[in-house]
């Protein structure tokens, strides 16, 4: 059942998971489907249910005007981006970020699991293994249309999951011009059938976590509300985590199976005990915040913060990886964009009404319909070390958006145009996540580092000059008119680089903050089980565990950690 009131929370559940987000609705789920545990999952926002822009596809962007629904975070200063702040949005609600992200879906490539097999040295984490688990998450449904999809997607490299996922069902004015495009260029922007085989290199159509009826499929909607009655599973909504605190026990290793949660910083405190786990699923940022808060980090900065360190693991907080966003715009020879119906209030109350009553037309879709996972030319790489997990993955990302994509730069008044978006998506670049006070209200010190390594400029560079690449295919002639803005201005490499420090933005996938490690080393958070060092009774299962950030959209990877966490926590348990 669904609680308000922490009154009426038990003293004592086998499990307690923190936050119902992408990870915790998976642990919620397959942890309470054999009857045998009760589960207690704490969420910080509120339900998710009835709450139009998390439901409508296109509407996504505008979750972020919601604040009961977002953790408004900003970062501090950026020193590679001229000292500007960038907004830093998480999801706060039932689904958490998978309840408000863009909803693209993509699970990495085989190369980049392979790696993180590597670096935790546990083979579990294998793209062969994982296949269990990424067939287990996720499903391929039809379009609400019902369109032939044979030449978009692969229905063979897809599982029998609850996440929903699909190709879009309204065509845009470029879908067609990407193809095309990809085709004529040949190599560099080949045409790749489906994203999710493994290997992800290529121009593909862009497949979203959106169901037959074009509503948004999120962990609450694919993992959660099939599951409200289950009579051991209770959902405390509203209420933060504010520590974790340790038991009384003599012994050396310190398990940390009593949780404290608050509904505001002034108001009653309460606890619950976990009898097995506690399992920490409030993203990487949370997470973080809350180990430290419980004593569990570096031990010289929580003294100096007054909390008493209990376990030394100076990497919580550390390496923050993101991928770094730029958006390229070009001004084209059309009125049928995006930018032609968000100007005129009727026709976008007909696309809401269209979205009601036959799922289909622009709001059914998200704002990409088209994704490339590209890869630079050797040459680039002479001399450097290349970053990418292999050669399935890419080394930048672009999306194409048939219309202004307004989340740096207000939409201009007049005209038409197609965004391209940008990302390095193996940066080498680390940020962290620390506390700014004592106080789980107060927000952390966020620091995502972008661009502090050069070779993450280099790589944007290289990709918006891709970009323009691109639009040399002769499907373009006559369409796009010109380049637009501070990025379109840029002509240089030097040019192209000041003006990305000026306009990169966040893409939302900060990872690795309570990162992986093998069992017995020194460095890192976690095991490879997903149990923190030094501890007893306490696991991490989202996005802060990724060993190091894969060349995609992390949802998709996430709900694979999840899957895979769930048997290790049955293995044990069972
Ligand atoms: C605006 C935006 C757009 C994005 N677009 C995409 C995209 O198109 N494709 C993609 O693959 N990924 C996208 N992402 C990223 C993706 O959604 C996340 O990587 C993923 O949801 C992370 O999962 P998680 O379980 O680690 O954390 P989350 O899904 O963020 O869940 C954490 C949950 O914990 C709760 N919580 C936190 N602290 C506490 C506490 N102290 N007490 C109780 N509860 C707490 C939070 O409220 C939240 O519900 C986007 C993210 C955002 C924000």
């Amino acid at each position: 059942l669904v609680y308000t009131n922490p009154n009426l929370i038990k003293p004592e559940y086998d499990f307690v998971i923190v936050g119902a987000g992408a990870a915790g609705n998976v642990m919620a789920n397959r942890l309470t489907e054999s009857g045998k545990f009760n589960v207690l999952l704490i969420e910080a926002g509120p339900s998710n249910q009835g709450l139009l822009p998390s439901i409508v596809p296109f509407l996504a962007p505008s979750i972020q005007a919601i604040p009961y629904a977002i953790w408004n975070y900003t970062t501090i200063p950026q020193p590679a981006l001229d000292n500007r702040t960038l907004a830093y949005v998480r999801g706060k609600l039932l689904g958490g970020s998978s309840s408000i992200n863009f909803l693209t879906f993509t699970r990495g490539s085989d190369d980049d699991f392979d790696r993180w097999a590597r670096l935790t040295e546990e083979p579990e984490w294998s793209w062969k293994n994982l296949r269990q688990y990424y067939l287990k998450s996720e499903k391929l449904v039809p379009p609400a249309d019902a369109h032939d999809t044979t030449h978009q997607c692969n229905p063979s490299f897809h599982g029998n999951g609850p996440i929903e996922v699909s190709v879009p069902t309204f065509a845009t004015d470029i879908d067609g011009r990407v193809i095309s495009a990809s085709k004529e260029l040949g190599e560099e922007f080949k045409f790749n059938l489906d994203v999710q085989s493994g290997d992800m290199v290529g121009i593909s159509v862009a497949q979203s976590t959106i169901g037959s009826t074009s509503k948004r499929s999120s962990s609450a909607t694919g993992y959660l509300n099939s599951i409200f009655q289950r009579k051991n599973l209770d959902i405390l909504i509203q209420t933060q985590v504010t520590k974790l605190l340790p038991s009384n026990s003599n012994s050396k290793i310190p398990s940390f199976q009593t949780v404290q949660f608050a509904q505001n910083s002034t108001g009653k405190i309460y606890h619950t005990h976990a009898k097995k786990e506690v399992i920490l699923s409030a993203g990487a940022i949370n997470t973080p915040q809350i180990l430290m808060l419980s004593g569990i980090g570096d031990r010289a900065a929580l003294t100096k913060k007054g909390i008493k360190p209990l376990v030394d693991l100076p990497d919580v907080g550390q390496h923050l990886q993101d991928h770094p966003l730029l958006l390229n715009y070009f001004r084209v020879n059309t009125k049928n964009t995006f930018d032609t119906i968000l100007r005129d209030p009727h026709a976008t109350v007909n696309a809401l009404n269209q979205w009601n009553t036959t799922g289909e037309g622009q709001f059914a879709d998200s704002l990409t319909n088209s994704i490339g996972f590209i890869r630079l030319d050797n040459s680039f790489w002479n001399g450097k070390v290349d970053p990418s997990a292999g050669p399935k993955s890419g080394h930048f990302e672009m999306i194409f958006i048939d219309g202004f994509a307004a989340l740096e730069t207000p939409a201009p008044n007049t005209g038409n145009f197609i965004t391209v978006n940008t990302a390095v998506l193996n940066p080498l670049s680390r940020g962290s996540v620390t506390l700014a006070s004592v106080d789980p209200f107060v927000f952390p010190v966020i620091d995502p580092g972008f661009f502090t390594a050069p070779l993450d400029v280099s790589t944007m560079v290289e990709a918006v000059k891709a970009v323009r690449k691109f639009f040399t295919a002769s499907i373009w002639n006559g369409y796009v008119t010109s380049r637009f803005g501070t990025m379109g201005d840029a002509s240089t490499d030097a040019e192209i680089a000041s003006a990305a420090r000026q306009s990169v933005v966040t893409i939302w996938h900060p990872a690795s903050t309570a990162m992986m490690s093998p069992e017995h080393a020194k460095w890192g958070v976690v095991t490879p089980k997903l149990l923190v060092k030094g501890t007893s009774g306490l696991r991490i299962v989202d996005t802060s565990i990724f060993p190091i950030i894969p060349a995609a959209h992390t949802v998709g990877p996430v709900y694979i950690v999840a899957e895979r966490a769930a048997d290790f926590v049955k293995e044990k348990w069972c």
